[in-house]
């Protein structure tokens, strides 16, 4: 029988995405995987009743970054409360391999994994600059794996089949997609709004995925226009709508960034300028340096530029975006993995 292994981390829908491609794949493969996540934040929205999961546990830690001084000390002391139970876990279920995802969902089974002997701490990073608890625990970790560090071993980003499978060379500009990441962008959103006229006026159509936020607000909007676009707040389907789509403008979210490119579509990417680190835009300026997208701040964008970028030849950036990932990466990183432990 094969053993069990344990994913953790999560907190937004980009590293929850990565932890469901992992537990997918050691599913498939036969293992038992346990989920470790907190209980504040997304994580028991996506894998609470997950019947691929010998179990879930939801653990009560919050996020260190972004909070003052007391807070942070506060954060810090329930998470290390959470490492023993983790260590509990660990014992119960005989774990010697966890695999995080970051974000602070994943610091108790991360620290508990560090210290509990013969257990393999491996680390996918999504983003271009490491967040603080993989910053932080690195060094301890069996291998990284992140598609912007030229010594990871496998560099192509976990993205689902669906965005290939429904990639295609655009050569030709019908409709343009916004998007905001998962929890959607006003910045983005306001930017639609002020060019949709001019966008209908060149018969481009406008797909729209505003967040549940801001949903209400911009649907009204494009009616008191007179626009019809297709406005919703989250699908559940994106590769379809990217397929529909031959330019995007989006936040530069690793998942997101790394679904364009399987898909194709030459994108405008406009960074959530707090993220930390500033990571959204060296996200994207990694791939703006190989000529495989546009970068815009959100201060620097205008209307005049916009339309001059979607005037340009974006058949060439499409068909260079196809050799830029291929599909597989899972397995190639869990390959990875268990070859190193
Ligand atoms: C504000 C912030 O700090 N955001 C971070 C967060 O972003 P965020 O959670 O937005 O992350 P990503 O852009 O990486 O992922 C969003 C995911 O939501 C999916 N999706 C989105 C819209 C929709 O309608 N349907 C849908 O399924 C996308 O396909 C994608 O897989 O995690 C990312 C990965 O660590 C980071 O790079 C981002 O910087």
């Amino acid at each position: 029988m094969k053993e069990t292994v344990v994913i953790t981390g999560g907190g937004t829908g980009g590293h929850l995405k990565v932890a469901d491609a992992f537990i997918e794949e050691f599913h498939k493969r036969g293992f038992k995987v346990i989920f470790i996540g907190s209980a504040n934040g997304q994580d028991p929205n996506w894998f609470e009743d997950d019947k691929r999961l010998k179990k879930a546990f939801f653990l009560d830690t919050k996020g260190v970054v972004n909070k003052s001084f007391f807070g942070k000390i506060k954060a810090l002391m329930q998470i290390v409360s959470q490492v023993s139970k983790c260590r509990t876990i660990f014992e119960k279920f005989n774990i010697s391999r966890v695999i995080s995802v970051g974000g602070f969902s994943a610091a108790p089974a991360t620290f508990a994994a560090i210290t509990t002997v013969d257990c393999y701490l491996f680390i996918h990073e999504q983003n271009s600059v490491m967040g603080k608890l993989n910053e932080k625990t690195a060094r301890f970790a069996s291998e990284i794996y992140s598609s912007f560090l030229p010594q990871s071993p496998v560099k192509d980003y976990p993205v689902n089949d669906d965005f290939f499978d429904n990639a295609r060379i655009r050569d030709e500009l019908k409709s343009v997609i916004f998007l905001g990441g998962s929890q959607g962008a006003r910045a983005i959103n306001d930017f639609a709004l002020k060019v949709a006229t001019d966008l209908t006026r060149l018969k481009i159509k406008i797909i729209h995925q505003t967040g549940k936020a801001d949903f209400e607000r911009v649907k009204d909007a494009y009616e008191n226009l007179g626009i019809e676009a297709d406005v919703f707040a989250f699908t559940n389907n994106l590769p379809e709508k990217m397929n529909e789509a031959d330019f995007a403008v989006s936040r530069a979210g690793a998942s997101t960034l790394w679904e364009l490119c399987a898909n194709s579509l030459p994108t405008l990417f406009i960074p959530f300028p707090h993220a930390a680190k500033d990571h959204q835009y060296t996200n994207a300026k990694f791939l703006e340096d190989k000529g495989l997208c546009y970068l815009l701040r959100e201060e620097e964008l205008s209307k005049e530029k916009f339309i001059e970028i979607l005037k340009k030849d974006n058949y060439i950036i499409s068909k260079k975006l196809v050799d830029s990932i291929k599909y597989n990466a899972i397995e190639s990183i869990v390959d990875d993995m268990l070859d190193k432990s």
